[in-house]
């Protein structure tokens, strides 16, 4: 395991093939962002392929953000392959307490068993269980009102949490750290969050 200084060249050193299964707005943009920070994106959702490629990839990045029936088959496919295989797998749970089809998706994935779950402070509130005042794919609610909620279900996953914001909140539900240095521009650009979920993917394959 390398130290957080030695990451980023850890990282550019596997160039990691990540399998991504992202939202139509973010797609692009995120597979930028991937190839730019030294991994490899693969933007691969079809549940013909989707499984197939999770048991080929060293890890799988999953994003509810623009959703269909078809797309959660694939979402799950590459998710139970990965978990399988003992492979990282994220998950970005953008709003997930919008829809009967959010909610309904982002509970069976979450029973898969992410390595890593990330979102905005309402994301992980609701996925706790708890009633969020986010609205859309924007947050409502605070990253220290979502601490708690961060906490409890990395604590009954087993997973990291990392709640995302002015300041993100990052937890396994014992240590947790605080992570500074956005731009106050960074909420006027879309995918941002996006992007930062399938990064983490990428050091989880790696580092
Ligand atoms: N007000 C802010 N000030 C500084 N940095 C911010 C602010 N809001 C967000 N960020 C930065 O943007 C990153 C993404 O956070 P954000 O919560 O906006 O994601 P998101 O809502 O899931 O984004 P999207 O859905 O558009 O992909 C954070 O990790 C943080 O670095
Ligand atoms: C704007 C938007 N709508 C669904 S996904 C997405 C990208 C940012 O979350």
């Amino acid at each position: 395991m390398s130290t957080p200084s030695e990451s980023p060249a850890a990282m550019r050193a596997a160039a990691p093939l990540v399998q991504c299964i992202t939202n139509f707005v973010a797609m692009n943009f995120q597979a930028d962002v991937l190839l730019a920070a030294g991994a490899a994106p693969a933007m691969v959702h079809d549940p013909e392929e989707a499984g197939e490629f999770a048991a080929i990839a060293p890890v799988v990045s999953v994003n509810i953000g623009t959703l269909s029936p078809r797309w959660v088959e694939g979402m799950l496919e590459a998710a139970l392959v990965a978990r399988k295989a003992n492979s990282p797998w994220v998950l970005d749970t953008v709003a997930c307490f919008a829809t009967g089809l959010r909610r309904d998706a982002t509970a069976k994935l979450m029973q898969v068993g992410p390595s890593i779950l990330s979102g905005n402070a309402s994301e992980i509130i609701a996925v706790a269980g708890q009633a969020s005042a986010g609205r859309g794919v924007d947050a409502g609610d605070t990253v220290a009102a979502a601490e708690e909620a961060a906490c409890k279900v990395a604590k009954q996953v087993g997973c990291i949490v990392a709640v995302t914001g002015e300041v993100d909140y990052v937890t396994d539900g014992e240590k947790a750290v605080r992570i500074s240095g956005g731009s106050s521009l960074m909420p006027q650009v879309t995918a941002m969050g996006c992007s930062l979920s399938a990064l983490c993917a990428a050091y989880a394959a790696a580092v």
